[in-house]
């Protein structure tokens, strides 16, 4: 996704108001929570917070205290204080000692709440927007083309074809040969195969070497986001278009304009939003929700699918039409089982960046352990390679020869014949009670709960449980992250 969201801290000594905001704070925000001031200092020292809110009351300090204290020596984080009773001395101490940004007086309404971080976070938003503009100021223009010039190269290096690692004989030197040929050519491509098998890798590098490369590329999934909420992230809205929608926001089509929209997990999108992107592509134009009028967009669509598209509409579940706008080539990704002789450039290419990563030395593999990576089926493709090789270098604890006994044991334990029987959703992921719901019978909330939980049990999986590397890539917090385990009540299952 192009935006993260912003993250908030909350500091009450009283748990069950942090628990009752965070609640209703949860589906906007990151909501971090401290119960006193030093533990507040603590989440801002080790996080990037972009505003805090803080009770007025609390033993041994005031709100205004911390919040003083917070202007000293994080001026960005914009301030926010909850009281019972305020009067107008009140305000006035808390603006001239802490700069507080505004007081909620309790009891508060959810809505205002919502309200007013929203209108927090746009303040800490314009407050960056105009240091950034400053220091443009400040820079000249050369220097800064200087360095804009030396990020974009660093940024094209990244996706060269020559970042798709393969092998002698790899099916992928045709896939990129393809690729290199249809790139500089403004025509909807289609990429196709398993998950994990690099389909995002090759949308960048189709991007970095078409001539729409210093334009940007914007990445959405749109197989994990419910029609309303896809709607407004691809086309944007009007504020008022629907209830939460407190501001404008420009869409994904338009923050790509002149260069690359990536939709991800296309074959997942209902039949009714297959109809509005079809509009959208045959036209050219898109129309922002809550609004009339249509917006002229130049962008060239690459899309991804994990999903069977010709029997996606055989069965009527996916549009032909659409189907024609968005494959004028497709490239078919082969998983990695396919591939073996990928395996070892792959290793090598993924412990030199791992080993660089972490800072430690570059250890070898032994033959065998090469091979009995040669032989497992790999169901998570080069994700989950990449996976196993961090797994073995934390887990190696230095040792510069890595073999057989330190693979994961269901690596050690597969054999040749048992490539395909991994079934694709196997989990070791268990809540602690299991209740199994047919999603017609849920509301909205909770089938977005249930997916929400679903990624969070593969990401795990898919990281062998290493919970800092599956923030990593979920785009969280390890703090977020341990809160949304506790909240779904998850936890690995032995074996
Ligand atoms: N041939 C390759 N060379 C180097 N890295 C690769 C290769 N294939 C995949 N990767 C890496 O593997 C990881 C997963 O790839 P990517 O996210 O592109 O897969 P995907 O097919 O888009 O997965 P999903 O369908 O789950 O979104 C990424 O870190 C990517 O850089």
């Amino acid at each position: 996704m192009a935006d993260s969201r912003p993250t908030v801290l909350l500091v009450d000594d009283e748990p069950l108001s942090l628990e009752t905001m965070t609640r209703i704070l949860d589906e906007r925000f990151d909501v971090r929570s401290a119960l006193d001031a030093e533990q507040a200092e603590r989440i801002l020292t080790e996080e990037w917070v972009q505003v805090v809110v803080s009770d007025q009351r609390m033993p041994g300090t005031t709100g205004v205290e911390l919040l003083a204290i917070v202007r000293e020596r994080w001026p960005d984080v914009v301030r926010i204080i909850i009281s019972g009773y305020t009067d107008a001395e009140d305000i006035i101490d808390g603006i001239n000692r802490a700069g507080i940004y505004q007081y909620i007086t309790k009891p508060w309404h959810p809505e205002n709440l919502l309200l007013t971080l929203d209108n927090a976070c746009r303040l800490y938003q314009l407050q960056r927007e105009n240091e950034r503009l400053a220091l443009e100021n400040r820079m000249s223009a050369a220097s800064l083309e200087r360095r804009l010039s030396q990020q974009r190269k660093q940024v094209r290096r990244n996706f060269r074809l020559d970042a798709v690692v393969r092998g002698p004989n790899s099916p992928l030197h045709a896939v990129c040969d393809q690729l290199a040929r249809v790139a500089p050519y403004d025509i909807p491509v289609l990429l196709t195969g398993e998950s994990g098998t690099g389909k995002e890798l090759f949308a960048r590098a189709l991007h970095y070497n078409s001539l729409r490369a210093e334009r940007p590329f914007v990445a959405e999934n749109c197989g994990a986001l419910p029609d309303q909420l896809l709607e407004s992230e691809l086309f944007g809205h009007r504020r008022g278009a629907f209830t939460g929608a407190v501001a404008d926001r420009v869409g994904l089509f338009e923050q790509a304009d002149g260069g690359t929209i990536f939709l991800d997990e296309i074959g997942d999108v209902s039949p009714a939003f297959q109809v509005k992107l079809l509009r959208v592509l045959q036209e050219g134009e898109i129309r922002p929700l809550g609004t009339n009028q249509s917006r002229r967009i130049d962008v060239r669509v690459v899309a991804a699918t994990n999903r069977d598209l010709d029997q996606a509409m055989a069965d009527g579940c996916f549009r032909p039409d659409l189907y024609y706008r968005l494959a004028g080539v497709t490239l078919q990704l082969p998983p990695l089982r396919e591939r073996p002789m990928d395996i070892a450039p792959l290793c090598e290419r993924l412990i030199e960046n791992t080993a660089a990563a972490f800072g430690i030395a570059q250890p070898e593999l032994t033959e065998a352990a090469l091979a009995q990576l040669e032989h497992y089926p790999w169901p998570g493709n080069v994700r989950e390679l990449a996976n196993e090789i961090q797994r073995l270098l934390v887990l190696g604890n230095g040792r510069p020869r890595l073999g057989v006994d330190e693979l994961s044991p269901r690596i050690r334990g597969a054999s040749a014949g048992e490539a395909g029987m991994v079934p694709p959703n196997a989990s070791s992921c268990a809540a602690q009670d299991e209740v199994t719901v047919t999603a017609a019978a849920l509301s909205l909330k909770d089938r977005v709960e249930q997916l929400e939980r679903q990624i969070l049990c593969e990401t795990l999986e898919q990281c062998g449980w290493n919970k800092s590397r599956a923030a990593q890539m979920l785009d969280l917090s390890r703090v977020g992250l341990n809160k949304k385990l506790e909240r779904y009540r998850l936890k690995q299952t032995a074996g």
